[in-house]
């Protein structure tokens, strides 16, 4: 059959909810945080000295305030220990708003978790292949010096902590080899522990193997300052140190990320940017969005330097992984080090440009562009520009925009009247970037970068949780050198889909039971739990007039449903969505237009009513549940009509080790990868379809 999609078609606006919890973090929060904690020694002999002379308990450190003073008095204490509470309370919102202490602290907590699986899953012989074979490539004569360094350290800085009556904990360095080695405080001596582990056990495994040549045991030992990509902050101080060469090995044995940067293609060494507050930043107080957030995920920490450094970049990674934030903080960290004369948008324009396939996607991105920009201080600094809404208000924000996150139709609207101008843009993002290098949308991309900075003037990164071949070639003609991440992705274009969603094909014999079929499943949810009545359950269809039968059969049958599809206008989608992110409208009907990207908190269940023209628009609908690392599922009906997709769903299943099904099994296993600029290298082959009725693809 065939089947067009027009990239008009899968526009579609709709209000985003606001605001994750740090949102309460405003400005002025942070600004009182921001006071100066420095704090002010007093001799021990002053807290016990004077019982006339009030001590000046606001100018005592935590420590100092702990301390009882001998013949304290009753109403001293009272102030000593008022002054205390207040002062811990303090640290505390300090640590909350900045995500430093808190975050450093879990991050330790972590490693120490780190550490232990990876030793456990190397023993296993789980670890990643990538991960143990640059584990494996430390030689043992290295891994000698590096314990007699260490050792080294230890006794100086014992030495040292003894003539200075300090504690211990200092970072030290010590020449080893012509290298920096780094040694770090105890918990990373764990680390350290944990890595040898695997290395040790590694090389017994593979002990005639284990002869790696000299110049490649450097290059995967290089510590990062060697030649690194790490990027320096605005005031061109270096950046901290994103982690040592040994953390950043346990951490892609662990994580499966596999990083190719052309610049560097022989070496084994990469930065990750494993905590929060090791992130350059302008100004520390950028970093509160990530407040309510533990640690980076492995798409943000590994991409974050090469962006920071002004990379090209091509980011693949699981649906919710957090891709967004992975390339709008560089994206803000790009304008926060713009001079004000170039930060001017009636002089320049904008400077940053990200475009998503849907309208409500393009919301969604913007939410989070915009927290990172208010606490950049930047106000206003960035709009989102989307079909189907009047222009006028739109237009006017673009006079002040040095962000742009839109959708690639209104947008090209915008750059015919001039109203938008992007011609200084030099970061440009396109998020779906497989979706927005469809046929679909070729022109309209070709039309938006041909307005940025030629490359290599223009950083270009493109995110996406599916990358088949058939865009690839495309998107390098784009872009210069691009460094390729891969979290958990094969090389190879085939597809990996969340592993925390457990993913079920039910292969019905005739399609007229899907819709009893599809009732019984949601009040069988539904009643599974008492909380369960108000779990978030995502019904897909593939059209618009599909996606309306089923919204009406289920309100007829009592259950409370939205739907959203193109027929419908965009003062209803917006509410219909709204209406089911807040959980007032458990159950939503949609068409793929709600298939990438859309973040909607809660969503337990996703249900393929019908299989979707694409594998990878099949990885994207189900990735709308079991996000930021929460647990999801995913009920796919089959039929005799879907057979063409039989090959690519089994091998999805299989990469994910979920159950293959005997019924879908039958229908073969072959995948027919047919380039196709429209639908990818899995576009449904049509040569054997029975009568060819042309249908109109409507989301
Ligand atoms: N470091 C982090 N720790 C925990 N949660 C995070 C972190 N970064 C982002 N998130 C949250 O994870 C969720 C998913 O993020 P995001 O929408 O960016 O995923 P995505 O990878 O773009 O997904 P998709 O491929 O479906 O578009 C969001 O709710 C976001 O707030």
């Amino acid at each position: 059959m065939g089947k067009k999609r027009k990239a008009s078609e899968t526009e579609a606006v709709d209000e985003y909810p606001a605001a994750q919890a740090n949102t309460s973090k405003d400005g002025k929060e942070r600004k009182s945080k921001k006071k100066d904690t420095t704090e002010k020694s007093l001799t021990p002999s002053a807290l016990t000295n004077s019982t006339k002379e009030k001590p000046e308990y606001e100018k005592m450190t935590i420590e100092e305030l702990k301390r009882k003073p001998e013949n304290e008095e009753e109403s001293d204490k009272a102030a000593r220990k008022a002054e205390l509470k207040k002062r811990k309370r303090e640290d505390k919102q300090k640590a909350e708003v900045e995500g430093g202490d808190s975050i450093a602290a879990e991050t330790d907590k972590d490693k120490k978790k780190a550490a232990k699986l990876a030793k456990k899953l190397a023993k296993q012989g789980q670890a990643s292949e990538e991960g143990k074979r640059q584990l494996a490539e430390e030689s043992k004569e290295e891994k000698a010096a590096r314990k007699e360094a260490k050792r080294a350290a230890k006794a100086k800085a014992k030495e040292e902590a003894s003539a200075n009556g300090e504690g211990e904990g200092k970072k030290k360095k010590k020449k080893t080899k012509g290298t920096v080695t780094e040694v770090e405080e105890t918990k990373d001596v764990i680390m350290e522990d944990a890595v040898e582990a695997i290395v040790e056990d590694k090389m017994d495994v593979d002990s005639s193997n284990s002869g790696s040549s000299e110049s490649e045991v450097e290059k995967s030992k290089t510590p990062k300052s060697n030649g690194s990509t790490a990027p320096t902050t605005a005031n061109g101080t270096e950046s901290p140190a994103p982690a040592d060469s040994v953390a950043i090995n346990l951490y892609m044995t662990t994580h499966s990320i596999k990083i190719t940067d052309p610049a560097k293609p022989d070496s084994a060494s990469c930065d990750l940017i494993l905590n929060f507050s090791d992130l350059p930043a302008v100004d520390k107080s950028h970093l509160a969005p990530f407040s309510a957030y533990k640690s980076p995920t492995p798409i943000q920490a590994a991409s974050w330097s090469y962006l920071l450094a002004g990379k090209d970049l091509i980011g693949v990674a699981e649906t919710g992984s957090g891709k967004t934030m992975a390339f709008a903080y560089p994206a803000v960290q790009y304008l926060s080090k713009m001079s004000k004369s170039d930060r001017n948008p009636k002089k320049s324009g904008a400077r940053v440009v990200i475009v998503s396939p849907t309208r409500e996607l393009a919301m969604q991105i913007f939410e989070q562009v915009e927290k990172l920009t208010l606490a950049a201080g930047l106000k206003e600094a960035a709009t989102c520009i989307y079909g189907g809404v009047p222009k006028d208000p739109q237009r006017e924000s673009l006079k002040k925009a040095l962000v742009i996150v839109a959708t690639p139709g209104r947008l090209n609207d915008f750059l015919e009247e001039g109203a938008a101008n992007i011609s200084q843009a030099g970061y440009v993002v396109l998020d779906e970037a497989d979706r927005m290098l469809d046929k679909g949308f070729e022109d309209a991309i070709k039309t938006i970068l041909g307005a940025t900075p030629a490359t290599p003037k223009r950083q270009t990164l493109m995110f996406t949780a599916t990358w088949p071949q058939s865009v690839r070639q495309l998107a390098s003609t784009f872009m210069t050198k691009p460094v390729r991440i891969g979290i958990n992705s094969p090389d190879d274009g085939d597809l990996r889909a969340n592993t925390r969603i457990t993913q079920t094909v039910e292969v019905l014999a005739d399609g007229r039971i899907k819709e009893p079929r599809l009732l019984n499943i949601i009040n069988a949810h539904q009643r599974s739990s008492p909380g369960a009545k108000n779990d978030r359950i995502l019904v897909f269809a593939l059209y618009k007039k599909e996606a309306a039968r089923l919204e009406n059969f289920l309100r007829a049958k009592g259950i409370k449903v939205g739907g959203i599809h193109g027929d419908l206008n965009q003062a209803t989608r917006t509410s219909t969505l709204a209406e089911f992110k807040a959980g007032r409208t458990p159950v939503l009907v949609a068409t793929d237009v709600a298939a990438r990207g859309l973040d909607i908190p809660n969503v337990k269940l996703v249900i393929n009513v019908t299989f979707p023209l694409t594998i990878e628009d099949y990885v994207h609908r189900i990735g709308r549940t079991g996000r930021a690392g929460e647990l999801g599922k995913a009920i796919t009906f089959f039929t005799d009509h879907d057979k063409a997709h039989s090959g690519s769903l089994i091998n999805v299943l299989k990469a994910a080790n979920q159950a293959v099904p005997d019924d879908l099994m039958k229908f073969g296993t072959t995948v027919k990868k047919k380039e196709h600029a429209s639908y990818g290298a899995f576009y449904k082959d049509t040569s054997d379809a029975k009568a060819a009725t042309k249908i109109k693809f409507d989301d």
